[in-house]
């Protein structure tokens, strides 16, 4: 019987498994799987490093983690189907009137109602569910702009679209407030996220509505909840309210979509679009829901299904996404990479971690970003996107192939130029190559 010391693994595997006797093992140069637990069928690992000359610990008993988090990510998963449901509104509301609700910010990008909103409500949601722990939180949006006198208007809609949602609560198995949430106690729970993270205890990362721009077109966004501990990413949950049922609608913008659905609505049971994907570390495991059709609770809806990525290999059959918007990531560099290990396909360009979505489920194989130089990404645009591909199997590194660092602060900091996530461990490798032997003559 094949033993795996202690010694081999990753320090990501070692916090999550304890002691450990394996019966089976496989691995590849970044990826390890090991069967036969005796609570697991099967566990991945990618990034560990191998440390033969250590003198091995002595294997034991097995420790499922099989309960960890549990309680958490179902109330992740509950708090991000309620912030999808209030997108969804906001989103369509913001189609069918008038584009008033859309504010600017100071940073030039855009912030919606439904930004503040989703915030207020899924800060609540965490720290009543959690009370008895002090619920710490890292997320995008602040206050200043909705506190000011001249913000009235704007908070007025921003309260009542919580209560609205909040109202709902119980269609997703959460407890209603005892009575509406006033203007003081909305501003309160979105002041809480105020968390700056670290590389100690545990907070949670949510990034309200990811791509912002893709949601007032009335196109893709995101809604993105992780919880990191001790610097690693242990939960990971991702809404994508348009995402489409059939991935090739995923390349049209979303009004297309729309117009189809008039012309032939989907059965009121029926799935048609949007899903919520989620995935705990260390369990070898990533789950889609589908998104609570209206007046359904949660408990009726469907099974949750599991995802893989893709199992293509060839770069000629590959697919790769990108950000639309070339101002985030350079179209031109991840041309040349894509020419040159040889994808054939045109880009997918979605908004927001709809693209780490898409790789999860195996709609495409390749994600790249490489923001402007000077640009520090947050935390909150990859976190629950990166732990959802690699529990569904792929790899997600910056582009010197190192795991993202979400230990130190609201930054990743020490990203090695770009982001790089793959369905396999080859495309991978082969992207990494062409990043290193076109980067000096780049102009990033
Ligand atoms: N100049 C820039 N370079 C790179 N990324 C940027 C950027 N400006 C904004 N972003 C990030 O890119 C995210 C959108 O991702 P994408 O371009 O893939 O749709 C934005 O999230 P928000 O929309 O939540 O602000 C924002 O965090
Ligand atoms: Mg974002």
């Amino acid at each position: 019987m094949p033993v795996l010391y202690r010694s081999i693994l990753s320090p990501q595997l070692q916090s999550s498994l304890t002691c450990r006797q394996i019966t089976h093992f496989t691995f590849n140069q970044t990826k390890v799987t090991f069967s036969s637990f005796p609570n697991y069928t099967k566990i991945s690992c990618s990034m560990f490093s191998i440390m033969e000359d250590n003198p091995p610990l002595t294997p034991t008993i097995l420790e499922s983690t099989e309960e960890k988090y549990s309680a958490e990510l179902d109330v992740a998963v509950k708090a991000v189907q309620m912030a999808c449901s209030l997108c969804q509104r906001v989103q369509e509301g913001l189609i069918s009137k008038s584009n008033s609700l859309v504010q600017s910010k100071d940073d030039k990008s855009l912030v919606t109602i439904a930004d503040w909103s989703v915030q207020a409500t899924i800060s609540w949601v965490l720290s009543e569910s959690f009370a008895s722990k002090s619920v710490s939180i890292v997320a995008e949006e602040d206050v200043e702009a909705l506190s000011k006198p001249e913000a009235t208007v704007l908070l007025d809609s921003v309260v009542q679209t919580v209560n609205e949602c909040l109202a709902e609560a119980p269609q997703f198995g959460i407890k209603s407030p005892i009575r509406p949430l006033q203007k003081e106690e909305v501003l309160e729970a979105i002041r809480q996220c105020n968390s700056t993270g670290g590389p100690s205890g545990r907070f949670w990362v949510l990034d309200p509505v990811d791509g912002t721009l893709g949601f007032v077109r009335g196109d893709q966004y995101a809604v993105a909840l992780a919880l990191v501990e001790d610097g690693e990413v242990v939960l990971g949950v991702l809404g994508c309210p348009n995402y489409p049922l059939r991935k090739e609608w995923l390349s049209y913008h979303n009004r297309y979509y729309r117009i189809l659905s008039k012309l032939t609505p989907p059965r009121p049971d029926s799935w048609d679009r949007g899903f919520v994907l989620y995935a705990k570390k260390g369990s070898g495991k990533a789950w889609m829901q589908p998104l609570l059709p209206q007046s359904m609770k949660l408990v009726e809806s469907k099974s949750p299904r599991p995802v893989y990525v893709s199992l293509v290999e060839d770069p000629a059959l590959a697919t790769f996404c990108e950000p639309v918007e070339r101002a985030n990531s350079s179209h031109s560099f991840t041309a040349g990479l894509a020419h040159s290990v040889g994808v054939r396909k045109e880009p997918l360009r979605v908004y927001s971690m709809v693209k780490y979505a898409a790789v999860a489920r195996g709609d495409a194989e390749i994600f790249m970003k490489f923001a402007r130089s000077g640009y520090k990404e947050k935390i909150w645009d990859h976190a629950a996107g990166t732990v959802i591909i690699q529990e569904a199997g792929g790899v997600v590194t910056d582009a010197g192939g190192q795991p993202l660092n979400f230990s130190n602060g609201i930054y990743l900091e020490g990203l090695d130029r770009g982001i790089i996530a793959c369905a396999g461990v080859q495309l991978h490798q082969k992207i990494i190559r062409a990043v290193d032997a076109s980067w000096d003559s780049s102009c990033l």
